[in-house]
């Protein structure tokens, strides 16, 4: 390319039309600061053409919870403006943040409740830093036209291991031992310490945790047999079990691996503990309303559980600090303290500099191809679909990105909409009440761009459109 070229890709870009009034086309024409790094993008990048059809510079990323570095500098890197906090925010404080923003970034703390969301006029999408994504009103998003990712599987081996740690900890009482060292205590004891050879580990859930924790736990020589709704392949010498009472009455240590929902939440409750054998442990890496803490309480001071590790709990924090973890958050948080063998972690299965640092690259670029060319690929509310980046040369071709109730005949008005234009490629898939349109039209001009899209937003199946060129 030589700086004629460019010359003329920089006009294309500066003839752009300011759609900026509409609340969810984030469109005006690009900012000198990007112009500045044009020639570099493109040194780059020969084949294919950089969709910039609004101005980077205008972009705003609310980042909370302490999102990792790397998700910082992506960002940085693709010029949007961030706004970094390191804790959660109360909700006023979050509703008059995410008024403004484009993008938003947590991790488990944030929730993203109809309330809130309601007041996100600008936002076009919402990162889960982590893996779980029931902080999120995943349905609600879809029908503002806000697509949400997360990161499915980058911290998994994390919790695995931490899970590993606390299955010998608490058959050798390390906690206790511990905590007693720490007061002064000398207390030498063998009796109920156990090895963890030949014992049978039941996990809930064999998704990506559970199975990685299955490879783990066999290789210290533990039996693992599993429960899962689904039909999922054994790996190593694991089992399947056909119910969730055949797994407890089995296991010596239980380890829950399920998401929040509504049919796991209390999964473990009294007739669970009952159906438990004397003296098994349990493990709730999971989500804190999985395991019904109260029953969990009686049954331990009742001997029949020999210890518990909890690292998440029905109500959590929202920032770090002294004094949060007490019975105002939860009742029944002296009670739990005061048992013996109760390894209690402040929600830190997924805490490690390789899950956080893979975790802030794999979200971040989801957010920023999202937001740079459309593509939906990962999303968890949303029809996952992409289409090729534009070549060079397809300097008046627009990418025309439509968000749309999931109704009939919406494809033949837009594709009369559409239809004086060479449709290069169209992808178009659904999901629930949502649907999803990427095209790529040609032979557009300046003029047409802001005639296509006030002609798509005027149609009645709109939820909101983008145009990128
Ligand atoms: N403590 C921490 O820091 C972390 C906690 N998590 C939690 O762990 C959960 C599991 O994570 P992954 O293994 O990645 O999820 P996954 O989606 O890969 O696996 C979950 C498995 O649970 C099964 N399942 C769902 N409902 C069930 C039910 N009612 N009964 C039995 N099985 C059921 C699914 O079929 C699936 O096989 C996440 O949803 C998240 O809440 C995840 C990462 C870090
Ligand atoms: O690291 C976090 O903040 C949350 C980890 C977690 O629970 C998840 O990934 O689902």
């Amino acid at each position: 390319m030589n700086s004629e070229d460019i010359n003329n890709l920089q006009n294309a870009f500066q003839y752009g039309v300011n759609l900026g009034s509409s609340p969810n086309a984030v469109s005006t024409s690009p900012t000198q600061s990007f112009m500045n790094t044009l020639p570099r993008r493109l040194s780059l990048s020969k084949q294919q053409k950089v969709l910039k059809p609004f101005s980077t510079g205008d972009i705003k990323i609310l980042l909370l919870e302490n999102v990792n570095q790397t998700a910082i500098s992506n960002f940085k890197e693709q010029g949007y403006q961030v706004d970094f906090h390191k804790g959660a925010l109360p909700e006023e404080e979050l509703i008059e943040k995410i008024k403004d923003v484009h993008a938003i970034g947590i991790r488990s703390k944030t929730h993203l409740t109809e309330n809130v969301l309601k007041h996100a006029k600008n936002l076009v999408t919402i990162g889960c830093f982590c893996i779980g994504t029931n902080q999120v009103d995943l349905e609600y998003a879809a029908k503002k036209g806000i697509a949400v990712f997360n990161s499915p599987f980058s911290n998994s081996r994390s919790v695995a291991e931490l899970v590993i740690a606390e299955i010998i900890s608490l058959a050798r009482q390390v906690g206790d031992r511990s905590i007693e060292l720490h007061t002064g205590t000398w207390n030498k004891v063998s009796n109920r310490c156990w090895e963890v050879r030949g014992k049978t580990l039941g996990i809930i859930g064999y998704g990506h945790i559970g199975s990685q924790l299955s490879v783990l736990a066999e290789a210290m020589g533990l039996h693992v047999i599993y429960y899962d709704i689904v039909t999922i392949m054994a790996l190593g010498t694991a089992k399947q079990v056909p119910t969730l009472d055949e797994l407890l009455n089995k296991a010596d240590f239980v380890s829950l691996h399920v998401p929040e929902t509504p049919e796991t939440k209390n999964m473990i409750s009294a007739p669970q503990f009952a159906a438990m054998k004397d003296g098994a442990y349990l493990i709730n890496a999971s989500r804190g309303t999985v395991v019904d803490i109260p029953s969990l309480i009686m049954a331990m001071k009742a001997k029949k559980i020999a210890g518990v590790a909890l690292d998440v709990y029905p109500s959590e924090p929202g920032k770090n600090g002294a004094g949060s973890f007490v019975d105002s958050l939860n009742s029944w948080t002296s009670e739990l303290v005061s048992l013996p063998n109760v390894i209690l972690t402040p929600h830190i299965g997924g805490s490690t500099e390789e899950a956080q640092s893979s975790i802030g690259i794999e979200v971040s670029h989801a957010l920023s191809k999202y937001i740079n060319e459309g593509s939906t690929i990962g999303a968890v509310n949303f029809p996952e679909i992409s289409l090729k980046a534009l070549d060079l040369d397809q300097e008046n071709t627009v990418r025309v990105l439509y968000i749309h109730k999931n109704i009939p005949g919406v494809l033949k008005t837009v594709n009369n909409i559409l239809s004086d234009h060479n449709i290069e490629k169209q992808y178009s898939d659904s999901r629930g009440e949502i649907a999803y349109l990427m095209a790529d039209i040609s032979a557009v001009n300046q003029a047409d761009i802001k005639d296509i899209y006030e002609q798509l937003n005027n149609t009645d199946a709109k939820v909101s459109i983008r145009l990128l060129y």
